[in-house]
């Protein structure tokens, strides 16, 4: 039975990605924010965390990468995805609606919604969706824009339901925990980095020239401020692939050799199983082929 610390309170889009990836009997203890929630794993007082990574109309969640970036390593060790609509949450018998607080990740993914059904409402930014349920039942604010599961347990009346401005949203969360037995390769797999490259001409085309010559394919690139030194930054790098694998490893190492800093965030399933695009002769065979012809050349046994 493990404990896995989550970003919470109750009621998140997080928590049911935590529940999705949870085994049986596991027990899931919600933390108000992602660096909490991460921090929990790093004192070992949870053996694993589910934190939001990525959106698909809002991009990056930066309090996930910059603190997977900092302090002691930890890596993703599996990954769920979520369809992303919200329910508009009201405390019974409110008629007037002025204040709608959210998470800024969700409130920017309703922002047309409000314009149209609430216009002249205020968003108010909230730690989570249902943090923001929690103000709404204390009398902070009058509406909460939050996953659906959050009318299930807070006492407030449902306005509107399937919420989104963008059909078919998605997030993507990690299940993170400290270094460990990486999980299995399945050739639908996601390798993830995060490398500060030098800083001078061409350093970031040169690191992406590593993986492209490996025919590896890249499914995002995320930059974020290095915070000590204006203009310098720390690349987020998400490719298909496991770092079991020869061509991978290959190409992870000659990141090492090419950056300041390289630190090695997971490699595990893909929650769509999409399988990796393998270019013709950037296979793990062609990787494992040449390896084995260079130490026979070494050995003197060049046929
Ligand atoms: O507040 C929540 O419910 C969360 O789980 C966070 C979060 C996010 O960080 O993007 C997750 C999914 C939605 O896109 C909105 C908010």
């Amino acid at each position: 039975m493990a404990r896995i610390a989550y970003f919470g309170p109750e009621g998140t889009f997080t928590e049911q990605a935590a529940r999705s990836l949870a085994a049986a009997g596991d027990e899931l203890i919600p933390f108000e924010t992602v660096q909490l929630a991460l921090a929990a794993v790093r004192k070992g007082e949870t053996d694993a965390a589910c934190v939001p990574v990525e959106n698909s109309v809002e991009g990056p969640v930066p309090a996930t990468l910059d603190t997977l970036a900092e302090a002691e390593p930890l890596v993703a060790v599996a990954e769920a995805l979520l369809p992303v609509h919200f329910s508009i949450l009201a405390r019974p018998g409110t008629t007037e609606i002025n204040t709608v607080a959210s998470h800024p990740h969700a409130l920017a993914q309703v922002r047309l919604w409000i314009e149209a059904h609430l216009p002249g409402a205020r968003p108010i930014a909230a730690s989570s969706t249902a943090a923001a349920a929690v103000a709404v039942q204390a009398g902070e604010f009058d509406a909460a824009v939050c996953a659906p599961v959050a009318a299930e347990h807070y006492p407030l009346e449902v306005r509107a339901t399937e919420v989104a401005d963008v059909r078919d949203a998605r997030t993507r969360f990690l299940l993170v925990s400290k270094p460990r037995q990486l999980p299995e390769p399945t050739g639908a797999d996601r390798t993830s980095i995060v490398a500060a490259a030098a800083n001078r001409t061409g350093a970031l085309a040169e690191l992406l020239t590593e993986l492209a010559s490996r025919g590896i394919n890249l499914t995002r690139l995320d930059a974020r401020p290095s915070k000590t030194n204006f203009g310098e930054y720390r690349f987020f790098i998400d490719f298909e692939g496991h770092i079991a694998e020869p061509r991978i490893g290959d190409a992870v190492a000659a990141l090492r050799r090419r950056c300041r800093n390289v630190r090695f965030l997971g490699s595990h399933p893909r929650a769509d199983g999409v399988r990796a695009t393998v270019e013709p002769s950037a296979g793990n065979a062609d990787f494992v082929d040449a390896a084995e012809w260079l130490a026979a050349v070494r050995r003197g046994e060049q046929a």
